[in-house]
């Protein structure tokens, strides 16, 4: 088993070039936050930015549009229950699911994404939408995606593997994961999270994170890991490598701020994100 550790991020994370512009850093479409769930699609929403997304655009339910908008001017929203196809279709990344919920609308949406997302993309999915797949598992079969990214925790994965918590060992998880795929995971990265998250390549590798603990135990960090990975993905370019090192910014900023904090926010960890970058992109 691999490390995912610094020296990992670094060889992602490198300066950028002076000739570039925000089409250069990823088109990143997050969709999620019911009435109920606004803020962890703004979490999601928030960390896509402060981990260098070029162009972030929430797609989320109307009731969610004033608060995201004060709290994060940088992201373009849009009404999820209007043309996600056409949205769909402009965006490299799109992350489905942070308080996506699992009413009828949410059925309807992650069968709209399902349905259009394309082989130029990258799709994540987390949270509820995970939840939703664990009910109609095919919808995973039938996907055209150029890579698709699972990002469940142990109940989530517990939901959609069958395997209960205390027995997802990596030979399991492993043929979990091919079962739902039918064999077809060459371009499929499970990001299994847990106090050590492993990410299980479609190369068949198995990395461990080195990073986190426990003072990041707190509602929202999984929306923020899941809007760092699309930023990563959107401006490190569709490989698991950029995965990798969102996995390992994210528990990484964790550390650094619970060094002097009994526990650690999430909206901290995407305020952090810009100076952390820096730091492993120069020195
Ligand atoms: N502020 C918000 O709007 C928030 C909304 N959220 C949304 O709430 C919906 C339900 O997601 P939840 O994850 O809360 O609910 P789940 O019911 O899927 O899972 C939470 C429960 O799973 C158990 N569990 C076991 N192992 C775990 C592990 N390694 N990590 C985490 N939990 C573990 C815990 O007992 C925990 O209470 C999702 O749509 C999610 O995006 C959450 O992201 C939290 C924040
Ligand atoms: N004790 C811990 N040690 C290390 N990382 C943790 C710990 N508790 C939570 N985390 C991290 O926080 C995130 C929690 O994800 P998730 O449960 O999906 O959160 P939410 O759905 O509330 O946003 C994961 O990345 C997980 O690895
Ligand atoms: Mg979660």
């Amino acid at each position: 088993m691999k490390s995912i550790d610094e020296d990992l991020a670094r060889q992602v994370v490198r300066p950028r070039p002076a000739e570039s512009h925000k089409g250069n850093y990823g088109r990143v479409l997050l969709i999620g936050g019911n009435h109920q769930y606004g803020g962890a699609i703004s979490m999601a929403a928030e960390a896509a930015v402060y981990s260098g997304a070029g162009l972030t655009t929430v797609a989320t339910d109307p009731v969610n549009f004033a608060a995201l908008h004060a709290r994060l001017p940088e992201a373009a929203v849009l009404d999820y229950n209007l043309d996600l196809a056409k949205q769909i279709s402009r965006s490299n990344v799109i992350l489905c699911g942070p308080g996506l919920g699992l009413g009828e609308k949410a059925w309807e949406i992650l069968e709209a994404v399902c349905q259009h997302v394309g082989s130029d993309q990258t799709i994540i999915f987390d949270a509820s939408a995970l939840d939703l797949l664990s009910q109609k598992p095919d919808l995973l079969r039938n996907l055209q995606a150029g890579l698709v990214i699972l990002t469940p925790h142990q109940m989530e994965w517990q939901r959609l593997s069958g395997i209960k918590i205390a027995d997802q060992e990596d030979q399991a998880n492993q043929e979990a994961l091919s079962r739902l795929f039918s064999g077809k995971t060459k371009n499929v990265i499970l990001v299994l999270k847990a106090h050590r998250t492993r990410v299980y390549a479609f190369t068949g590798e198995i990395y461990r994170n080195s990073a986190g603990n426990p003072g990041m135990a707190t509602g929202g960090m999984g929306d923020t890991l899941a809007g760092i990975i699309a930023a990563f993905l959107g401006q490190f370019g569709p490989k698991l490598t950029s995965v990798l090192a969102a996995v390992y910014c994210h528990s990484r900023a964790g550390d650094d701020l619970y060094q002097s904090s009994y526990l650690v926010r999430p909206t901290q960890i995407s305020a952090y994100m810009p100076r952390l970058m820096k730091r492993l992109s120069t020195c």
